[in-house]
């Protein structure tokens, strides 16, 4: 024991009064008595350190062991094999079991004393009544995660967010109906199948031109994850090898910025591909005010004749009779030179060359039905 931990020493001098014999044997009792808490400190210390020692050890084992799997890849036979599941867990899950509740903001920051950095332009925001307005829809089609789905809900239930889990199709899920109210920020976040997610990404540019479902407001962001090269095409810039039709249906509504890439291997079972997240970020104005499925159209046939000049393939909207000089009249108006290859197009030499195309309907609106994939006999049949 040091001399600190030994407290301090007492001094009997002269003036001390005397002690009577009862008074002696008492103290010698209670001496005794402390002798024997400190011999049982001791032991429990002992105990405590050897505790310690062995779950430091078994830490140490379990992560080394889960290095070595990790690289050998094994981890994913280790999923594919459900009766390998730790008992404890396995137990915990089986006995229905729930997760103690998550604590509020305000609990945290008090427990692990966090005091907000300057530097680190850190505020938390603390007060319920906005926290409480946080919303969290969550849509997925597989009822067979209720369960789990139910027990995140649970744990969010003490900070207050409202967490409504629908199991429905996001491709047919009525956003005005479940998000009546626009006054809040809508953020829409999906991991989902990568045919899934193009689908979506489309229906929500449609949406978002037509400024309704979560687009009423123009603020409403995505985060969407694809497949890494398609992620890469959303975002391609003029020029670039990636460039096609999705990134200029991007481009015309949104800013799409590639935020960061998830290997493959991050995910059980593993794809074949890696996986690229996408955020887009609507544009505060629209380049157009044209009908999203004119613009779809109009990118559509540019883009169905990747290595010819873009003429070749936005002549395919107009009708065959007069193709050549109507299709030269409208690059002219357009102002674009008709040599270019499409993905050597901006954005807005796109857009120009729908706008002549929809002036163009307006003097002859049977173009619009135009189909130059139609069996060429298909009105004498
Ligand atoms: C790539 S997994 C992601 C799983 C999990 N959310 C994650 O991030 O690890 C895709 C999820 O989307 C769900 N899903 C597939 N098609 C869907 C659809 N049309 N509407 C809603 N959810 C769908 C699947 O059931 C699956 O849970």
């Amino acid at each position: 024991m040091s001399a600190s931990e030994q407290g301090p020493k007492i001094k009997y001098g002269e003036s001390a009064p005397k002690l009577d014999k009862a008074q002696l044997q008492f103290m010698k009792l209670i001496e005794e008595q402390n002798l024997d808490r400190v011999q049982k400190l001791k032991r429990i210390r002992r105990n405590n350190l050897l505790t310690a020692g062995a779950l430091g050890v078994s830490v140490l084992a379990i992560y080394g062991y889960s290095i070595f799997s990790v690289q050998q890849e094994k981890f994913l036979d280790d999923f594919e094999e459900p009766k390998k599941m730790a008992q404890p867990s396995a137990r915990v899950l089986q006995s229905g079991m729930r997760l103690p509740p998550m604590p509020t903001i305000r609990e945290l920051v008090k427990l692990y004393r966090l005091q907000a950095r300057k530097q680190l332009s850190q505020n938390f925001l603390m007060d319920e009544r906005l926290t409480d307005k946080i919303r969290l829809l969550l849509v997925e089609k597989d009822p067979r995660f209720g369960e789990t789905l139910q027990l995140l809900k649970e744990c969010a239930s003490p900070l207050n967010i409202q967490f409504d889990i629908h199991y429905d199709d996001i491709l047919r899920f009525n956003m005005e109906q479940h998000i009546p109210d626009t006054s809040q920020r809508i953020h829409l976040i999906g991991n989902l199948p990568f045919a899934i997610s193009t689908r979506l990404l489309i229906n929500w540019l449609d949406d978002l031109a037509a400024r309704r479902g979560a687009f009423r407001r123009i603020d409403t962001c995505m985060t969407l994850t694809f497949q890494q090269e398609v992620a890469e095409r959303i975002c391609a810039p003029v020029g670039g090898e990636q460039r096609c039709r999705l990134s200029v249906m991007s481009q015309v509504w949104t800013e799409p910025v590639m935020k960061f890439t998830i290997p493959g291997k991050a995910f059980v079972p593993k794809p074949q591909v890696d996986v690229g997240v996408v955020k887009l970020i609507p544009l505060k104005r629209p380049k157009t005010q044209l009908p999203f499925h004119l613009v779809e159209r109009v990118v559509r046939h540019i883009f169905s004749m990747r290595q010819k000049y873009c003429r070749r393939g936005y002549g395919t909207l107009l009708p065959p009779e007069d193709r050549e000089e109507v299709a030269q009249k409208l690059f002219e108006r357009a102002e674009v030179q008709d040599t270019l290859r499409p993905f050597e197009l901006t954005v807005e030499q796109c857009l120009r060359l729908a706008e002549v195309y929809s002036e163009h309907l307006v003097t002859r609106p049977d173009v619009a039905a135009y189909d130059y994939r139609a069996p060429k006999n298909a009105e004498v049949l």
